[in-house]
């Protein structure tokens, strides 16, 4: 393995994305949709990621967390590269698998629809993937579980069915079970678009406590009120790539470029 494989080039930071391209299909079905994109996520950091629908976020968080195979470009995440191994003459080889799932099961994710399973109930829907990945015994998934699902703030639904829940309860029982698998990184794609307004609020509360508790995020949404209360770094992507990004108060109050400003007066 060569150092660029494993050595964290810098121990302050979590995810480095380096270059990244995305094509989708080939000839003249190929529609390209990172065009490049570079972005360092520091440890312990909450990055938003702002911009239109088609602007390519979904397809960035996906590609962090090899949901997706990357076209061109790298992506490190705690000081390991995701999906591939380069050799001693610089060739890329793509990694067994098993090790990707390994990788994978590192980050957690969250998204616009929660995916839980129907005829599991809280606790069972949170147990699942400690159970059957990291092969924990019941007792422990258990126990865990629990502790999650009180740290959402739902000790008292832990036998309910996903039908018998809100759709924000869903959300946050998405979040437990994402936090089960004990990631170093969690990635958020639209968590509150799917919701009834008025639960909005409790998901975000509870992303917010976790950012508190020092988990290192990548968030995208368009709830600007939760960027500008808890983002370290706010990103503005179009077309592709990334046209801005900086702290809070610099991206969304005073942004430099056209197409920040353009998007921001539609959203604010
Ligand atoms: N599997 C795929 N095959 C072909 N094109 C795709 C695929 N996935 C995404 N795309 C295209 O990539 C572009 C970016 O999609 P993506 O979902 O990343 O954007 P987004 O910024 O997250 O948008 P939204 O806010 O609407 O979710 C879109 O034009 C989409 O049609």
């Amino acid at each position: 393995m060569s150092v660029a494989d494993t050595a964290p080039a810098d121990a302050g930071t979590m995810v480095s994305v380096r270059a990244v391209h995305k094509v989708f299909g080939h000839g003249h079905e190929a529609v390209h949709v990172l065009k490049g994109v570079d972005l360092d996520v520091a440890r312990g950091s909450v990055t938003v990621i702002l911009g239109p629908s088609g602007s390519g976020k979904s397809t960035l968080l996906r590609c962090v967390n090899e949901l997706e195979e990357i076209t061109g470009g790298s992506v490190v995440v705690d000081g390991e590269r995701m999906g591939y191994r380069e050799d001693a003459k610089g060739v890329l080889h793509r990694l067994h698998p098993k090790v990707v799932a390994r990788q994978r099961s590192r980050i957690g994710m969250v998204f616009q629809r929660f995916h839980l399973f129907p005829h599991m109930t809280a606790l069972e829907n949170v147990m699942e993937a400690p159970v059957q990945v990291k092969g924990l015994s019941k007792r422990e998934a258990r126990q865990r579980a629990a502790g999650l699902l009180e740290r959402v703030g739902l000790s008292d639904r832990t036998d309910h069915y996903p039908s018998q829940l809100s759709g924000g309860q869903q959300q946050r029982v998405a979040i437990a079970r994402a936090l089960a698998m004990d990631p170093e990184l969690m990635l958020f794609d639209e968590p509150t678009s799917a919701l009834d307004p008025e639960l909005v609020g409790e998901v975000l509360a509870v992303m917010r406590d976790l950012a508190e508790s020092g988990m290192t995020m990548i968030v995208v949404t368009h709830e600007i009120g939760f960027a500008r209360e808890v983002a370290d770094h706010v990103v503005f992507m179009d077309d592709g790539v990334i046209v801005e990004s900086g702290p809070p108060g610099e991206v969304l109050d005073d942004p430099q470029h056209e197409r920040t400003k353009n998007f921001l007066s539609h959203v604010l």
